[in-house]
């Protein structure tokens, strides 16, 4: 495999942010999914570059959403990409028209997932970068989230019991992937969906980002990625305490109960995490912070008191110390 040092700052940060977050092991089989982008190709290079010190058996992914006039072309590049870089190459093309990003997204997920599967990787990566976690961030803020949609974007998340999604460059700023693709000459294959203003996201990036580096804090980025990377900690740790709460408040009988004492004796923070949880195994979706609220409420409510239905028809009574959920 081609591996042209020199080494920079940045293979330098990305070996440490590796090893000390473990993100991925030595000899793992890892599928780098290529959209042709300057992030995902600096991402490619890096692991090639790293990939001697760390043994990992490389292939690369494109999924051609069929979008654009260019995608074939596009899908062509990177095959080009990965034949000079000598590293396996699958394409996913979709068979069905995908109206929105959501679905392109859905889709694409799932068409890597079926590549990685199929040829045993345990490990898809993609080149999301601190820009992102920052776009993510401000994109969740004006809908309302809380601290689980600010952490946005996380090193690592779970997508099938043996496939991990790891984004190894969520340190990185957009701006240093362009310099690092300039400083390596690596052709990026410009996606030209990405200045259109109809999409929100683009508007965030390419409006409000500069709005903000200019009139508030040239780092902006850095610093918003930055407070994702506190609160993911953060909602690490009180999504871990809900639930051994959840476990010592509800006890497994056909009509679903939870304990009202319990939970009085937490915090207004972890009862709202603890009832999203109750809700979610109960209900089978996850619910709105309406039905969280609702349902909060009747920790400290009268006796008898209940609900009004949740959707699917359950609603929350309040009988003694317990609110039962209970179908009608
Ligand atoms: N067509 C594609 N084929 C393969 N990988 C892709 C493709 N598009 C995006 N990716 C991967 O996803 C990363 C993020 O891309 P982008 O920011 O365009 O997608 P997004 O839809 O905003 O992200 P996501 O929905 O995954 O959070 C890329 O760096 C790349 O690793």
């Amino acid at each position: 495999m081609l591996s042209s040092q020199p080494w920079t700052p940045i293979h330098a940060q990305i070996h440490r942010t590796l090893r000390q977050r473990r993100l991925l092991p030595k000899n793992q089989s890892i599928l780098i999914a290529v959209s042709g982008g300057q992030d995902s190709l600096c991402l490619t290079k890096l692991l090639i570059d790293l990939q001697s010190k760390w043994q990992w058996k490389l292939a690369i992914c494109h999924c051609d959403h069929r979008w654009r006039k260019d995608s074939e072309a596009n899908a062509n590049h990177v095959e080009k990409l990965a034949q000079n870089w000598q590293l396996p190459f699958y394409l996913q093309i979709t068979n069905q028209e995908l109206k929105s990003e959501a679905a392109a997204r859905e889709w694409r997920y799932q068409a890597l997932i079926n590549i990685a599967q199929t040829h045993n990787y345990n490990y898809i990566v993609t080149g999301h970068t601190a820009s992102d976690r920052a776009e993510t961030l401000l994109y969740n803020l004006t809908r309302g989230s809380g601290a689980d949609g600010l952490q946005s974007l996380t090193w690592q998340r779970s997508l099938t019991q043996k496939i991990q999604l790891i984004r190894p460059l969520l340190e990185i700023t957009r701006p240093e992937t362009a310099q690092f693709c300039a400083d390596f000459q690596l052709p990026i294959w410009s996606d030209s969906t990405n200045e259109e203003l109809k999409y929100k996201r683009n508007r965030i990036r390419l409006e409000l980002i500069p709005y903000l580096k200019q009139n508030f804090n040239p780092q902006v980025e850095k610093a918003l990625s930055q407070t994702a990377e506190i609160l993911q900690a953060e909602v690490e740790f009180l999504e871990n305490t809900a639930q051994e709460i959840l476990q010592k408040a509800t006890s497994n009988s056909p009509i679903p109960q939870i304990n009202r004492s319990i939970l009085r004796s937490t915090s207004l923070a972890i009862q709202r995490r603890v009832m999203r949880q109750f809700l979610q195994q109960n209900l089978g979706f996850a619910p709105s912070f309406e039905q969280i609220e609702k349902i909060t409420a009747l920790i400290r409510a009268p006796n008898r008191s209940c609900s009004d239905p949740f959707p699917g028809g359950a609603i929350a009574q309040v009988e003694n110390d317990w609110i039962y959920l209970k179908r009608v």
